[in-house]
């Protein structure tokens, strides 16, 4: 497959404008041009306020750029569609639906019959270990059953990206490295490509075949680094810990934690 056959989501000359409360204009993203290979999985870090989700929400067609285009497949991405999916950090389930009936949302607004769309549902909580909590309400599961819940959602309507904004961002530190392994395994399985924002360099060398690194605002693309490692990845390998610390240089402030 050639390279133009290989990307699925092509980013060309973004760039967003935002009007401040006072009315004043400024920059918050500055002519991002990069392609994002199929079935590849993507990091974006960067120092806080740097544009990533901003980039993310006009990928996914929910924001409009001031400049430039995205495409998916070479179609312009201007609205919402359903091959692309979205995971974000506050779980965003419905209340009053029961984990089965969120996951199974998306289709039945598609028109999918019950039957199906419940069989489907319970493979999606399967694949992210929560069959047994199909008939609980989103108030009495952890954080960590929410976010796996959000996933199984997403995937529920059958997108080819997972655009994910720090999904695991509001999770403790050992839900956190749990849901990491957990997405790896159902990225592998799926084939999915995902790209995901994370504040936390370990989770994006953890995760990705390739980062992508920003500067502060305005947001550019500062650098692009290849994860030539094995998975699964070790912590203990002495170059997970040199290419952790060399992006950390590389954003330099110190924004950016450390977390696992
Ligand atoms: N709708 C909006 N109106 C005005 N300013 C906005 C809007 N959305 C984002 N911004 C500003 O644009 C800049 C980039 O925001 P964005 O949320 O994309 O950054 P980020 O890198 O994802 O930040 P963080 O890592 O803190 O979540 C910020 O200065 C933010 O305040």
């Amino acid at each position: 497959m050639n390279e133009k056959n290989r990307e699925i989501i092509g980013i060309n000359g973004l760039s967003k404008t935002f009007t401040t409360q006072k009315g004043d204009q400024f920059l918050a993203v500055d002519n991002i041009s990069l392609r994002i290979f199929k079935n590849s999985f993507t990091c974006i870090v960067g120092p806080s306020g740097c544009g990533k989700s901003t980039v993310l929400r006009i990928a996914a067609g929910l924001e409009k750029a001031s400049a430039g285009t995205v495409h998916y497949c070479c179609s312009p991405v201007t609205k919402p569609c359903g091959e692309i999916g979205l995971v974000f950090q506050e779980y965003s389930l419905f209340p009053w639906m029961t984990v089965l009936d969120n996951v199974a949302a998306g289709p039945e607004f598609a028109g999918i019959n019950k039957k199906k769309r419940h069989h489907d549902a319970m493979d999606y909580l399967c694949m992210v270990n929560m069959e047994e909590f199909k008939n609980a309400y989103p108030h009495e599961l952890s954080g960590g059953m929410r976010q796996r819940v959000a996933i199984a959602r997403a995937l529920a309507n059958e997108p080819d990206v997972l655009l994910m904004d720090e999904p695991f961002g509001a999770l403790d530190a050992h839900t956190r490295i749990l849901l990491q392994q957990e997405l790896l395994r159902v990225w592998q399985l799926t084939r999915k490509t995902i790209v995901l924002v994370t504040h936390s360099v370990d989770e994006a060398v953890f995760l990705a075949d390739e980062i992508l690194v920003m500067s502060s605002r305005p947001g550019r693309i500062r650098k692009i680094i290849r994860v030539d490692m094995e998975r699964p990845r070790s912590r203990a390998n002495p170059k997970f810990g040199t290419l952790t610390d060399d992006i950390l240089r590389e954003l330099g402030n110190g924004t950016v934690k450390r977390l696992v």
